[in-house]
């Protein structure tokens, strides 16, 4: 049995702003660089929440994708062998492309979509990541726009599971683990 309590860090409220500010940043950059059309490509199952609010914030003329990868499945630690498990469905060659998770942690997932989505030959591919995760970080990526950046602990809400759990709740909590794990 594993024991554990949420415990809230970032509220619904201070997600909407951010969610907000962001899509204002995302707007601007694109516009300022004359880009008409952008296809904004969410990873599932996390970035489901995310995308949908970003896109809902943003005056600019947009197309959707998903992909899936397989890394975590019920656990909290990154297999580090990743496969895709959903492709994208659109052609992105020659097109702008803003990749859009919900969270960066080891780095492992986002530098091999990067890698993949790269050999696609998109006219440009930008990087959004709602929360920033630093404490596991083991490869670099570089990440365009990110909502939050939080040091440490498992996080749930806002499209993020633990053991595919919580992801329903509007805002993010950490999980505080109290009793064995087994
Ligand atoms: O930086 P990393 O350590 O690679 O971790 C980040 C990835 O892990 C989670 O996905 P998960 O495999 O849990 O899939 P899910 O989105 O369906 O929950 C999260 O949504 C990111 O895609
Ligand atoms: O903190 C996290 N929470 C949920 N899923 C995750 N995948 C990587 N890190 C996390
Ligand atoms: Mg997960």
């Amino acid at each position: 049995m594993v024991d554990y309590t949420l415990k809230e860090i970032i509220s619904a409220k201070d997600i909407q702003n951010r969610v907000k500010e962001l899509a204002r940043d995302i707007e601007e950059d694109y516009r300022n660089r004359e880009v008409s059309e952008v296809i904004f490509v969410g990873i599932l199952k996390g970035a489901f929440i995310f995308l949908a609010d970003l896109l809902r914030n943003l005056n600019l003329p947009a197309k959707v994708d998903f992909m899936r990868i397989s890394t975590y499945g019920l656990n909290t630690v990154s297999s580090e062998e990743i496969k895709i498990t959903k492709d994208i469905e659109l052609d992105i060659r020659d097109k702008h492309v803003l990749l859009v998770e919900d969270i960066v942690d080891t780095g492992y997932s986002l530098k091999w979509v990067v890698d993949y989505l790269l050999t696609k030959k998109p006219a440009s591919l930008k990087v959004c990541v709602f929360i920033d995760k630093k404490e596991r970080r083991r490869c670099a990526v570089e990440v365009d726009y990110v909502g939050f950046t939080v040091e440490q602990g498992f996080l749930v809400g806002y499209g993020l599971d633990y053991s595919e759990k919580y992801r329903h709740l509007p805002g993010i909590y950490e999980v505080c683990f109290s009793g064995v794990r087994t």
